[in-house]
């Protein structure tokens, strides 16, 4: 039976576990151990008057894995009100002491990361998998029941989407112009033409040369593209997808979001209307707290941290000048300089988790823009062509699902919002 089942059970139910111990505490006349499963946490009781259960118990290290039988007992101060009296005991694997006690865990994050393999199995990763487990499933039930249908881009590819400088190369085979991809984008942009309406969730790949708490080199990317949406339209389906998310979690992962001492109260404040704000708008905002910035500079971490203090739910920050976002941006025709871009920013100081907008059909606008970027029009014969063929316009977005993790998980570093995080310093285990 897996041990969050037990707790349903009534007093003097006789029940079998198997699992870790996570904690064990020996007293003179009983030996308590915390064993854990995947779907949670109980205590057992030994007692040492039984030389056999005794004398196994005695034996098990933190993490040894065991199996065991007992009757169930209410008790108020055990983790969950309930304990398991232990009748019988026995170990898979004993296994050498545990390298990571509870000092290290509160100590040293570097060597938390050194040893993330083992620190894996704490109660504060295994409460973030599971809430990372409904916002994944979140996502696909969101652009499934709205009629996206799952694509795929691939990982190696020939030129960037965001820029060079975040390019990784490739060693591939002789090629010297093969990259890891950074975002799937402009391959559903091909797949719209066919399906229409098309998602992906994929890794992504950015060569970040600084570890800041919200980049990643390899991070979880949703993306969307949708033929004939356009940039109100993109609104509204952010707004969605993102309220989806957050009730989901909220619905399915309160017990985890309270282990991690969540606040809960902005998520549950997560709805549309989201505040939109237009660039102009948060310039002068920014302004007017003081910071030293001006019309045509971009809108960084420490700019979204004091932007996203001021409001109390997510902000659709939008209409970005051409200089400050990739080249496939379309141009407001109302607003020249400034495009139909949107970025969503998350609250309590997170920012950025999603960027998108509407992308350029015209082939001559986009041939213009190529250019005007300083950039090859032959990296982007492909992408050209799909405005030589039956263009129409479309919009569509990229969610990066670990800082969204991070935000509706509360934690102070992305690096602990999936299980193997990989930045310029680290890639074991
Ligand atoms: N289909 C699209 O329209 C997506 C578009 N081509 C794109 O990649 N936009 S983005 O660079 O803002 O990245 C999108 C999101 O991806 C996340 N992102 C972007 N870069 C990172 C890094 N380095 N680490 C973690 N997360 C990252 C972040 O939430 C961004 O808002
Ligand atoms: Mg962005």
């Amino acid at each position: 039976m897996s041990i969050k089942d037990v707790f349903s059970l009534n007093e003097g139910a006789e029940v079998t576990i198997r699992g870790w111990v996570y904690r064990k505490r020996e007293l003179k006349d009983k030996i308590f151990l915390v064993v854990r499963d995947g779907s949670g946490i109980i205590q057992a009781v030994i007692n040492k008057s039984d030389p056999n259960t005794a004398g196994i118990a005695s034996k098990l290290n933190i993490e040894s894995s065991l199996m065991l039988t007992g009757v169930v007992k209410k008790e108020p101060r055990a983790p969950g009100g309930a304990e398991v009296h232990v009748r019988s005991i026995d170990w898979y694997y004993i296994g050498d002491p545990f390298p990571i006690n509870e000092d290290a865990a509160k100590a040293d994050s570097e060597y938390l990361l050194d040893v993330r393999h083992l620190w894996i199995r704490s109660r504060r990763m295994w409460a973030i998998l599971r809430v990372r487990h409904t916002v994944f499933g979140a996502i696909h039930e969101f652009f499934r029941s709205r009629g996206y249908y799952e694509v795929q881009g691939p990982m190696f590819v020939s030129a960037a989407v965001e820029g060079g400088a975040t390019l990784f190369p490739v060693k591939y085979f002789d090629r010297e112009d093969v990259y890891l991809t950074q975002s799937s984008q402009f391959y559903l942009e091909v797949l719209i033409y066919t399906l229409e309406k098309v998602y992906t969730v994929a890794p992504s790949f950015r060569a970040e040369p600084s570890r800041t708490r919200r980049h990643l080199t390899e991070f979880w990317h949703a993306e969307a593209e949708e033929a004939w949406l356009q940039f109100d339209g993109l609104l509204n389906l952010l707004e969605d997808l993102i309220t989806y998310i957050v009730n989901k979690v909220l619905e399915e992962r309160q017990d985890e979001l309270k282990l991690l001492n969540r606040d809960t109260k902005i998520l549950e404040n997560v709805k549309p209307p989201f505040y939109r704000v237009s660039y102009d708008e948060a310039i002068e905002i920014l302004q007017s707290k003081g910071l030293n910035i001006k019309w045509g500079d971009d809108i960084g971490a420490d700019e979204e941290r004091v932007l996203t203090m001021q409001f109390d739910k997510p902000i659709l920050l939008h209409h970005f000048p051409e200089q400050v976002k990739a080249f496939y941006h379309r141009n407001d025709p109302s607003r020249p300089g400034t495009t139909l871009s949107v970025d969503v920013l998350a609250p309590e100081g997170y920012g950025e988790i999603v960027g998108g907008g509407e992308r350029i059909y015209d082939y001559e606008e986009l041939l213009s823009k190529i250019k005007k970027f300083g950039l090859k029009p032959e990296d982007y014969d492909w992408y050209l062509d799909l405005r030589r063929y039956g263009s129409v316009p479309h919009a569509g977005f990229g969610l990066g699902v670990d800082r969204l993790v991070m935000w509706v998980c509360g934690l102070d570093h992305i690096r602990d919002a999936l299980p193997f995080p990989r930045d310029i310093r680290r890639v074991k285990p």
